[in-house]
């Protein structure tokens, strides 16, 4: 049994002259949920196509399964579901008959596997109506659903969440987690939207202009976030004054609306709110926080890049 789902070595692709992936070392474990995280253009889908067999590395192997071959990955390859960008669904079948049609066109045997698919993803009662008058939502789940027949134990997801309502984007990330907790489904998927990812990923990767930055675990990400009490005074000026004098401390920072946020994990913040309120300032909020993925990944990139 082989530890990894997917390792790559040194995985490069360029196109003409124009390197999209330089030297990918990128390695997903079995049952975790992998967040492939990344600006536009940072390489997330180049390594995904290649992963599914889409596109070719120019330089560089991959290891599906522990196979690493050309015949034996193609064999690995049918342990993959995958959907890319937007699924392509027949406009007017019904949930059912685009799932049949599917299984038929790729020889999945089962016709029960189509019912049981439905039921996965929620789409059981969605009845006669046609796939093109389907919500973006119900039209993302049954592309999930079409990835999800062959019953693979790999899913490739890339950016699945993309252009969905909030609502939509909770269904997701629930049957998401759901089909790696019960049926122990190992994940990669790359999203623009990182609080998501935030919610479910237990390992992540960071992508920048083709090169992977970092690999780290979710409780990895935890420790490296930059953790910090945040405090709403009164009045700020005092308060920066007291932590100062009194507290000997200069690691925090007075934000433009006053709240002020001192930094590193506090082992007694009893005294700071204290020292604070023994120098007569109302305290309205004192509150630990943690910085976010979204900033972790800002930072980590080297600026104050959108996503
Ligand atoms: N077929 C192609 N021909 C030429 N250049 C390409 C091709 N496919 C991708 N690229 C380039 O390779 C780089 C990586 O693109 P890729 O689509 O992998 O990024 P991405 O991280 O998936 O971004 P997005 O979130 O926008 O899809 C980009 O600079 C892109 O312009």
């Amino acid at each position: 049994m082989h530890e990894y789902v997917l390792q790559t070595n040194l995985l490069s692709k360029k196109f003409k002259g124009q390197t999209a992936l330089d030297k990918v070392n990128l390695s997903i474990r079995k049952g975790s949920i992998y967040g492939f995280i990344g600006q536009n253009g940072a390489g997330k889908s180049t390594l995904i196509r290649i992963v599914t067999g889409l596109a070719f590395p120019t330089e560089g192997t991959i290891e599906l399964f522990g196979a690493s071959e050309d015949q034996a990955l193609i064999q690995a390859r049918k342990r993959i579901g995958s959907m890319i960008e937007s699924p392509a669904l027949f406009p007017h079948m019904t949930a059912s008959e685009n799932l049949e049609a599917n299984r038929i066109l790729r020889g999945i045997p089962g016709k029960d596997s189509v019912p049981r698919m439905l039921e996965q993803v929620g789409l059981q009662n969605a009845g006669r109506k046609k796939a093109k008058n389907f919500s973006l939502g119900m039209k993302q789940r049954l592309g999930l659903a079409i990835a999800l027949l062959g019953d693979p134990e790999f899913l490739i997801l890339d950016e699945p969440t993309n252009g969905l309502d909030p609502m939509g984007v909770v269904e997701m990330r629930q049957l998401l987690k759901r089909l790696n907790q019960e049926l122990g489904i190992t994940i990669l998927i790359s999203s623009h939207i990182l609080s998501e990812l935030h919610l479910m990923a237990s390992h992540y990767g960071i992508i920048h202009r083709g090169q992977l930055l970092e690999q780290l675990t979710a409780k990895q990400l935890d420790e490296q976030c930059q953790h910090y009490v945040l405090i709403e005074v009164d009045n700020p000026d005092k308060a920066a004054a007291v932590i100062q004098n009194e507290l000997g401390t200069t690691d925090f920072e007075v934000m433009q609306d006053g709240a002020i946020k001192l930094y590193g994990r506090l082992e007694r913040p009893g005294k700071v709110s204290s020292a604070l309120f023994s120098a007569g300032l109302e305290i309205e909020k004192f509150m630990p926080m943690g910085e976010d993925l979204e900033s972790y990944f800002t930072k980590r990139i080297g600026g104050h890049a959108h996503v």
